[in-house]
């Protein structure tokens, strides 16, 4: 039976270098499904696959995350093309607007915590400046964590069938932090850290959904695809042009033997989320985060780490995100 999968945020980074590595597993036994907001590097995505993947089913739908009437629209669409879901990557994120504090960062570079800095991208030197959406929501909130719950939602007959499994897979970060979280203010309308907070709520959400849904075959898992260099990246230091990125990368390599997580490509950051596309749901633990991680002889592999989360932490923010979806 051929599986069902789609991608949210496929037309860059890591999501597309995931479609790619999917494709190169299985070329013949996938209907994949990219999910992007602009349909134009949507189409120049779909081709790029095909040109390697030429049998390949690659289907497009426009979907932005930071909409709730995109969000339900491209579901309905998504509905109306298929009859079940097999895999859900809940890819798509931003960090707009960054700061990068050079201040901290020297200080960091001279403390003990030189390595978790460079591992989460933590210790105060980043932080960013967040928007309000036309729905009336913090964009971050909206794009990194509640589209996608929205987006679950209406897919849920599709997701959820007698006898059969489905997963959802969320791209989190290492830099998901609890003390950027809190359940007094979900969306992050009062901080400096929406980034890191967003990505906090998907771990606690994936944690409740697995409360919720896994008697219904449905199971979510979490994966961190490491300090990858896609547009996301180059955008924190906006002043540094890319051709700056490619000066540091044996810099980088250097650093990725003190730490694992600069998995530094694209096609290295999808290494865990390919990993659990080939996991059966039922073994994987409910509390792991699964990272993709890269030797310093440039070996790719999958680390699961316990998160730091708290099951009624979560359930509340579950019930936040159902309130705020009424
Ligand atoms: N790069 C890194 O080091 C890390 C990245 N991540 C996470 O990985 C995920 C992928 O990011 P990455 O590949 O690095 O960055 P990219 O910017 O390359 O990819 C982000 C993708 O998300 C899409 N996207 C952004 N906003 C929306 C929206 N409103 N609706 C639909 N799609 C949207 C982008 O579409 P478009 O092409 O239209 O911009 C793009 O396809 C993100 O969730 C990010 O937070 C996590 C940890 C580390
Ligand atoms: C020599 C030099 C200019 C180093 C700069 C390094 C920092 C810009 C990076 C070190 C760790 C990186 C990191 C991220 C962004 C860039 C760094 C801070 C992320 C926060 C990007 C988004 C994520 O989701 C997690 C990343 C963790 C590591």
């Amino acid at each position: 039976m051929t599986k069902v999968i789609l991608v949210t945020g496929a037309s860059s980074g890591i999501g597309l270098a995931l479609c790619e590595r999917l494709l190169s597993h299985d070329p013949e036994g996938l209907q994949l499904c990219l999910a992007c907001r602009d349909v134009q590097r949507a189409r120049d995505a779909r081709a790029a696959l095909l040109a390697s993947h030429p049998t390949a089913h690659v289907t497009l739908v426009q979907m932005d995350t930071s909409s709730v009437s995109s969000v339900i629209g491209a579901a309905q669409e998504v509905k109306r093309r298929y009859n079940r879901l097999d895999f859900l990557y809940l890819n798509a994120g931003i960090m707009p607007n960054p700061h990068f504090d050079v201040k901290a960062f020297f200080r960091g570079l001279f403390s003990s915590r030189i390595v978790t800095m460079f591992a989460t991208g933590g210790g105060g030197i980043l932080t960013q400046e967040d928007r309000v959406t036309a729905d009336g929501l913090q964009e971050i909130f909206m794009t990194n964590l509640f589209g996608h719950f929205l987006l679950i939602r209406e897919l849920e007959p599709i997701l959820c069938h007698a006898g059969l499994t489905s997963q959802l897979i969320w791209t989190s970060s290492s830099n998901a932090h609890p003390s950027a979280f809190s359940v007094d203010d979900i969306q992050h309308r009062r901080g400096t850290q929406p980034y890191s907070s967003s990505k906090y709520a998907c771990d606690l959400l994936s944690l409740a959904l697995n409360t919720h849904y896994n008697k219904q075959g449905l199971y979510s898992s979490v994966t961190c695809p490491g300090f990858v260099m896609t547009s996301l990246t180059y955008g924190i230091l906006p002043f540094f042009p890319p051709f700056l990125w490619t000066l540091l990368m044996p810099l980088f390599w250097l650093i990725r033997i003190l730490t694992n997580t600069f998995t530094l490509t694209p096609y290295n950051g999808a290494e865990a989320l390919l990993w659990l596309f080939k996991q059966q749901p039922e073994s994987l633990d409910p509390q792991a985060k699964y990272q993709s991680s890269t030797s310093g002889l440039g070996k790719n592999y999958t680390q699961p780490r316990k998160m730091d989360v708290d099951l009624h932490m979560s359930e509340v923010l579950i019930l936040s995100v159902k309130c705020c979806s009424l």
